[in-house]
């Protein structure tokens, strides 16, 4: 079982204009969309639907928090999350006209005592893959994040911001870092696929088993012991690319936990991505063609190590 750790959910909402933004002026849409999110969670949403057992963790306060606990039960996503007092956050997206917009809140305060519960509910959990996405809330530290790590007889994942990456302890089975990820959390400049190599495999050298790397239009890159795996991306209509990068760690996760070789996760990494970027926001697209493996994708080796 995977248990994924969200320690700053949100709300979701993802609303549409077909016009630019302009200061000043009162934009209306009738296009609103509102779903449960964070990065753990959204992990826990694609890789249910990928037909992988995966429970969803972390704190939830508030209304905010009452919406996304509700919403995950009515799409049958199993949860155990720590109650803090403090409120969930709401993250907004705007897709308009002339380009996309992200708009984060950095979530409630933790305390001590939240980071306390939120080991032991992991403890009682005792899932085989822990998983913790996303921004570390205020009053969380990475301490508690390589805490999580060494709490149990888990592979720990984890989906989170280069700056992070950087400075984690424990040892760690994959990280999944975007390009800019890849630039923060080795100093290096990517720009070109060699660059993206090159940060992922010193990533590896690290101390990560396994580097994922999405590069959004470029596919994704698996960095392992033995090799070093690439893919592209699919070409498909994207609304937006929200949810992406999760969609990528997903489908690694999923198919490893379906027993499937390292190129076989890369490309059920990247096909469920495809799948992601074609509806609004953090909403669970059809993967049905993911399961049954029906689109091609063409996974090669750049090279063995
Ligand atoms: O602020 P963070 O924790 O870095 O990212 C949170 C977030 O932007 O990431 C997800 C998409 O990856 C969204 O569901 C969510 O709103």
């Amino acid at each position: 079982m995977i248990l994924t750790v969200t320690p700053n959910p949100a709300v979701d909402h993802t609303i549409h204009f077909d016009e630019p933004l302009q200061p000043g002026v009162v934009h209306r849409t009738d296009d609103a969309v509102f779903t449960a999110g964070g990065k753990g969670i959204n992990v826990a949403k694609y890789v249910s639907a990928l037909d992988a057992d995966a429970t969803a963790s972390g704190f939830l306060g508030g209304h905010f928090g009452k919406f996304v606990r509700d919403r995950l039960d009515a799409d049958g996503i199993a949860s155990d999350f720590v109650t803090v007092d403090a409120d969930t956050r709401l993250n907004t997206t705007v897709l308009a006209e002339d380009g996309e917009y992200k708009l984060n809140h950095n979530g409630p305060q933790i305390r001590a005592a939240d980071v306390d519960e939120l080991v032991e509910t992991a403890q009682a959990n005792e899932p085989d893959t822990l998983l913790v996405g996303g921004s570390l809330p205020p009053g969380m530290s990475l301490d508690d994040v390589d805490r999580l790590a060494r709490a149990g007889d888990w592979q720990i994942a984890v989906d989170m911001g280069g700056e992070y990456l950087a400075e984690l302890d424990a040892d760690y089975y994959v990280c999944k870092p975007n390009r800019s990820e890849l630039a923060a959390a080795t100093g290096r400049t990517v720009e070109t696929e060699a660059d993206a190599i090159a940060a992922a495999e010193e990533l590896h050298a690290r101390g990560f088993e396994y580097v994922l790397a999405s590069l959004g239009a470029d596919g994704a890159l698996l960095v392992t012991d033995s090799e070093v795996l690439s893919a592209p991306a699919l070409d498909v209509d994207v609304v937006d690319t929200v949810g992406a990068g999760d969609a990528v760690m997903s489908g690694f996760l999923a198919a490893r936990e379906h027993g499937l070789s390292d190129a076989d996760a890369l490309r059920m990494g990247v096909l469920t991505a495809s799948r992601v970027v074609g509806v609004a926001g953090t909403r669970v697209p059809n993967l049905e063609d993911v399961l049954t493996n029906e689109t091609h994708v063409e996974v090669t080796t750049v090279r063995s190590r």
